[in-house]
């Protein structure tokens, strides 16, 4: 069909020109979920989530796309429960898009492919000192997957979207305050879980994923506003920062576990 030659054609893209894989990798991101191969597990308890806009940093533009940091040094946004089984901190939130909005989300929900899909990144901060040591460990990290699909003007998204400007190139960062993160996530409380990886460099095979059954909807000049981004840094010719998703990566010996029927 017409996705699978997109996702071909993005496989060869530049920034995935060898398609990279981690030598002996047994559980990589992202991956296809199978609705109907999903299990429910009546076990997976509703996912806690408490944000503190406090927390929060700046935004910056790191040459493979924009990132939202928060201030991680106490228990103040952290996410618990859901297939966690410790207490996760967010570290940051940043997105994966396409140049066009036929792709540019990382999962695939029976190979459907949304224009975006927003990670908030979070680590295991009961086991690991930092962030740092967490990214190597089996269960150090928990990322929210949140589709994006083409709609309604997203409110909560605006204070993001109006910020972008000011980080266009690589390496520019500014000042970001008091956003909570959680008016990003849709209200339903379903999601999909599965043991996965990081989806670039160092692509480690530590990431707990949480993959939310609802897409949110944003408009499309909010999605047009993430398509002026760079890769490059100024000076340097012009790249735009789009189609910074990895491709779909072999689900091997795994099962998705699902929180509803
Ligand atoms: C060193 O920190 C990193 C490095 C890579 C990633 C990539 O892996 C996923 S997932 N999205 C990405 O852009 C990351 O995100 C959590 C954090
Ligand atoms: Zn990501």
């Amino acid at each position: 069909g017409t996705c699978c030659s997109y996702r071909l054609r993005d496989a060869l893209h530049p920034l995935w020109q060898s398609p990279l894989s981690v030598p002996g990798g047994t559980r990589q991101s992202p991956i296809d979920i199978q609705w109907r191969d999903s299990i429910f597990d009546p076990y997976l308890r509703p996912l806690k989530i408490s944000y503190d806009p406090d927390t929060c940093l700046h935004i910056w533009n790191n040459g493979y796309s924009f990132l939202v940091e928060f201030e991680d040094s106490a228990d103040k946004s952290i996410i618990m429960g859901g297939p966690l089984e410790n207490q996760y901190r967010l570290k940051q939130f940043h997105f994966h898009w396409g140049a066009i909005n036929e792709w540019g989300s990382e999962h695939t929900i029976d190979s459907r492919v949304y224009p975006a899909e927003l990670h908030l990144v979070h680590w295991n901060a009961v086991k690991y000192e930092s962030f740092e040591d967490a990214v190597m460990e089996g269960n150090g990290l928990a990322v929210i997957g949140v589709f994006l699909k083409l709609g309604a003007y997203h409110d909560g998204l605006q204070k993001l979207v109006d910020a972008l400007p000011a980080v266009k190139h690589k390496d520019e960062i500014v000042e970001f305050d008091s956003f909570d993160p959680s008016c990003l996530l849709p209200s339903c409380p379903d999601y999909w879980t599965y043991a996965g990886s990081l989806t670039t460099p160092p692509l480690t095979e530590s990431v707990t994923w949480i993959i939310k059954k609802k897409a949110i909807e944003v408009d499309e000049d909010q999605l047009e506003a993430f398509r002026m981004l760079l890769f490059t840094s100024p000076g340097e010719e012009e790249k735009r920062m789009v189609d910074n998703f990895r491709p779909l990566q072999p689900l091997m010996n795994r099962t998705v576990r699902s929180s509803f029927q």
